[in-house]
């Protein structure tokens, strides 16, 4: 009997994903089926598949990951590689409002509902943000938007970043690629600490800071970068951020560091900041928030608080061209529970919209790969204590995070996203831009 229900779970699977399980699925009553070896699916409770009926595909399996009904024991990449070519590759499956509509209309189901009982429909878990319609990327909305990722408690953050407090890509060495959690042959690995102060450090060289030059930092996070710029290159500088929580940490940092006389943290928007001109702006990893829609508003706000002769450096995840240009919404999951309104474009438009606000575009660094070691870390740091990030943020939470930041590493591996930093300058009229002739100023 119990060999059964592992059995009967497969093919229930199959018929709601339309296509063959690649993974080992463990039932709730510790049955086993599928191929062996490898990472299991255990699926610990049949309401699971109440979710996966009235979700078929990705949001459905996601919704039961978040309630802790569905877990994956074993390698998370490997399983996530293999569930890739079968669900989030594949088209989403229709999805009518109703099982029962469902299993008429397309006869699929019939298994899935007879497993999962008599049990209500599920709610969706609390995590997913709800009810967003009406216009996006107002000031208001992009306010919760932002906190609703960023909010979620600074410890939290802590232990997943690590001591850096930084939230975007990380700069590595040659050495630790490809070798990133070993010992690499007797060679020093950077640590994540490292990796992330190169990266500060790279922004700044880009940027030629000076002493007594002021530099804006839009979406400051929890203000690692006008840290490095004010400590390392005597700068003044404004950071701005929508998320309180974050602002208070960045806050304690630059007065615990004696720059409160030069260093400003803001809670304030990007559209808000009326004190130019500014010798240098640095955005990193913040224009995922700001929409296509709202993009080029972005690149002439920018634009505008820069002197003439100064430096953007706007580091940004891109994804690939698509047939339908206009698909910038993230993926169904990232958009209801980590990034609501997040978008992405590609790399070429952003350029465009840069060029058309009047920036002149020097230099655009692919760091792709440089993304997913970073997650790799930060998945790691989470997992090091699970139940210790489950208490700080909440279990749904620390399990959403675990799943995206792991889910992005592999897309960044497999070149489905790119991350780039764009250098771009406001070039004067003369067209004497301020640049050196070659890049190995800041290449070293
Ligand atoms: C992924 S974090 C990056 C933080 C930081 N630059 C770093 O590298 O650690 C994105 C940041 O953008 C900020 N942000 C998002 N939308 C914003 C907006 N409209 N105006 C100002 N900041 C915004 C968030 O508050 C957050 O600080």
């Amino acid at each position: 009997m119990a060999a059964q229900t592992a059995a009967r779970l497969v093919r229930a699977l199959e018929e709601v994903l339309g296509g063959p399980v690649p993974l080992r699925v463990r039932a709730w009553d510790r049955s086993e089926a599928g191929p062996p070896g490898g990472p299991v699916l255990v699926v610990r409770h049949r309401r699971a598949l109440r979710r996966l009926l009235w979700k078929p595909g990705e949001l459905g399996l996601v919704r039961a990951w978040v309630a802790g009904e569905l877990d994956i024991e074993g390698d998370l990449y490997e399983a996530l590689g293999r569930l890739a070519g079968q669900v989030w590759e594949r088209p989403a499956a229709p999805a009518p409002p109703l099982p029962r509509r469902l299993e008429s209309r397309f006869g699929l189901g019939r298994e899935l509902l007879a497993l999962a009982g008599p049990l209500p429909p599920p709610p969706p878990p609390r995590e997913e943000v709800r009810g967003r319609t009406g216009l996006r990327h107002t000031l208001r909305r992009d306010r919760r938007a932002v906190s609703h990722h960023y909010d979620v408690g600074n410890d939290f953050y802590a232990q997943v970043l690590g001591p850096s407090m930084v939230y975007s890509c990380a700069y590595w060495d040659g050495s630790a690629y490809g070798d990133a959690y070993g010992d690499a042959g007797g060679r020093p690995v950077m640590t994540l600490e490292e990796a992330q102060e190169a990266k500060l450090d790279l922004v700044c060289r880009k940027l030629a800071l000076e002493p007594g030059q002021r530099l804006l930092d839009v979406g400051c996070g929890w203000g690692s970068l006008v840290l490095h710029a004010a400590r390392e290159y005597g700068v003044t500088a404004v950071g701005v951020t929508l998320s309180r929580e974050q602002a208070g940490l960045a806050r304690k940092r630059v007065a615990e560091a004696g720059l409160a006389d030069r260093i400003d943290i803001r809670v304030q928007d990007y559209r808000e900041v009326g004190d130019g001109p500014y010798d240098a702006v640095s955005s990193i990893g913040m224009a995922e928030h700001v929409g296509a829609a709202r993009y080029r508003l972005y690149a002439d706000r920018l634009y505008a608080l820069l002197r003439p002769g100064g430096r953007l450096l706007n580091h940004q995840i891109a994804r690939r061209p698509e047939p339908d240009e206009e698909k910038y919404r993230m993926d169904p999951f990232i958009d209801a529970y980590v990034f609501p309104d997040g978008e992405l474009s590609p790399v070429g438009r952003t350029v465009t919209l840069l060029e058309r606000a009047g920036f002149e575009v020097r230099d655009l660094e692919s760091i792709r790969e440089h993304y997913a070691l970073t997650l790799r870390r930060w998945v790691a740091n989470l997992e090091a204590d699970l139940p210790r990030a489950a208490r700080l943020a909440g279990p749904g939470r620390a399990r959403v995070w675990r799943l995206y930041m792991a889910a992005c590493a592999l897309a960044f591996e497999r070149n489905e996203i790119g991350v780039n930093q764009i250098l771009a300058v406001r070039t004067p009229g003369s067209g004497v831009s301020g640049l050196p002739l070659r890049t190995r100023d800041w290449r070293g």
